[in-house]
């Protein structure tokens, strides 16, 4: 039975210690959940766990063997595989390639050079998919699969290669309900063919759900070991936090009618159009390939995204008030920049002077939006690329907060944020609408929607295939009527 244990391990960055004596183990047939706010060290934890990091302190062990991974390709070796929130997978190439990538079957004919056997390849690749109950094409090119089939992909690949340690790192941050289930039937599946799995989330609702046991970092150090369900969501926020949070996850917005200010944007699309008052939080409700993404890019004057910008370019719609946070925070981020100016960078053009000028009351109010979404750590001139994922996000959100801006075009604003942060963003969007700002906001959080949003619409491939306007009916049950007979 595989049992990998973590002994005392420490890894520190410059002056922040990322993890600091951290000890757990997992076992085959068990999921782990781990769990902590932005910066906790998950993280780095699997990256060690991984062979990606090597530790300064401390030993992990696998079956009570010392390993010793000097990188990822050595950990896969040792059966520990992750599948990584940005998942490599070769859209050129085919499910069963990707499948079995690096490890493809091979046929020798005498005289010929060896090629590749395809049908050995599509039965084995088939055979692993049976295996995880996925219903996945062989021959599909991978472009042509969603994100959450991508995701199914990369753990075949990984039981392709007999994984014996797991680790998911935030699995389910961009899939929609039906694929969340989809993915957790094939974790219950590894975990009763003895794969031990590691479970990394900030939906605190899916612990409760998966988890047979839950560890509780924070600042580096396990703070928290439960060691069976339930793991009532309180009690992890406040291991998490170390503090009481009110009502975590409830956003205070109380709209009931839509705002009565003056039209701002006006979005036609096949199907039909809609509007984003000053004042309104337009909401977007759509399954994964809906069009929502593209339709902020557009907004946003993407030349790429489709269909007619209303202004034209980027530039000009900076210029004319409004800014994105796009879902891929790295679209938005320069990683080897440094908090401070990836903040300022989208303003410099409209504001060189005043900046070269004003240096010191840039540096007020760039302290003054760490603080205010707490970015940790509180370093304006550490590069983004040294931050964690959640704390990259909030940059992505921070930048448009230095300025004035008309309209926000929100995909995912979320994404990666751990609960206490999530509250902090929220009341963002709300006070900058309540300033009379527009807001366009796409999540595939339900909850997150619903609470923010003074109207819905939903889209499918582009088109506007329903909506939803304050009133009796606007509620989940109602969205996802609308989202599941639109798919
Ligand atoms: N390459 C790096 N260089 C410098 N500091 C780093 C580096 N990677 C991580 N850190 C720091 O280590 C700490 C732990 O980060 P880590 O990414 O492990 O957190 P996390 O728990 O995964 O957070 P999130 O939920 O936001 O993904 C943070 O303070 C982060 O800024």
């Amino acid at each position: 039975m595989t049992e990998l244990e973590v002994c005392g391990l420490s890894k520190h960055f410059g002056a922040t210690q990322a993890l600091a004596d951290v000890s757990l183990s997992v076992r085959g047939g068990q999921v782990l959940a781990l769990i902590g706010e932005n910066g906790a060290g998950k993280s780095t934890l699997i990256k060690v766990l991984s062979g990606i990091h090597r530790p300064d302190r401390g030993e992990v062990r696998l079956n009570g063997q010392p390993l010793r991974l000097h990188s990822p390709a050595e950990g896969m070796a040792a059966g520990i595989v992750l599948v990584p929130q940005d998942l490599h997978v070769v859209p050129g190439l085919s499910v069963a390639e990707n499948i079995l990538l690096g490890h493809l079957p091979t046929r020798r004919v005498a005289g010929v050079l060896p090629s590749i056997d395809r049908k050995a390849m599509r039965a084995m690749a088939q055979s692993v998919l049976q295996d995880i109950g996925v219903a996945l094409h062989p021959d599909t090119p991978a472009g042509e699969l969603s994100f959450a089939e991508r995701q199914l992909v990369v753990i075949a690949r990984a039981l392709g290669r007999e994984a014996r340690v797991l680790i998911l790192d935030e699995p389910t941050a961009s899939l929609e309900r039906r694929e969340v289930e989809r993915l957790f039937d094939v974790v219950r599946r590894l975990r009763a063919q003895s794969v031990a799995v590691i479970y990394i989330s900030h939906r605190l609702e899916e612990v409760e759900g998966l988890a047979d046991r839950c560890v509780v970092l924070r600042d580096g150090r396990v703070v928290a070991h439960m060691e069976a369900p339930p793991f009532p969501i309180g009690q992890l926020v406040e291991a998490m936090t170390g503090r009481v949070l009110a009502d975590p996850g409830a956003s205070p917005r109380e709209s009931g009618q839509i705002p009565a200010g003056a039209p701002r944007l006006r979005v036609a699309l096949e199907g039909g159009t809609f509007e984003c008052r000053s004042g309104e939080i337009a909401g977007i409700g759509g399954l994964l390939g809906s069009g929502a993404k593209a339709l902020l890019r557009r907004l946003f004057g993407a030349s790429d995204a489709g269909g007619a910008s209303p202004h034209g370019s980027i530039r000009h719609a900076i210029a004319a008030g409004v800014g994105l946070v796009p879902g891929e925070r790295a679209h938005s981020l320069v990683m080897s920049m440094s908090v401070r100016d990836n903040i300022v960078l989208a303003h410099l053009d409209a504001y060189a002077h005043a900046f070269a000028r004003h240096e010191g009351r840039i540096d007020e109010a760039v302290a003054r939006l760490m603080e205010l979404l707490d970015i940790r750590p509180r370093s304006p001139h550490l590069p983004v690329a040294h931050l964690s994922g959640g704390n990259q996000q909030k940059v992505a959100f921070a930048k448009w907060l230095v300025a004035r801006r008309e309209v926000l075009l929100l995909d995912e604003p979320t994404n990666g944020i751990d609960i206490a942060a999530k509250a902090l963003i929220h009341e963002r969007i709300i006070a900058f609408a309540a300033e009379g700002g527009s807001v366009v906001l796409s999540s595939s959080d339900l909850p997150e929607l619903l609470a923010l949003s003074d109207t819905i619409s939903v889209l499918r491939q582009g088109r506007l295939a329903g909506r939803m306007e304050p009133g009796a009916s606007f509620g989940e049950a109602r969205l996802r009527d609308l989202l599941e007979s639109s798919a």
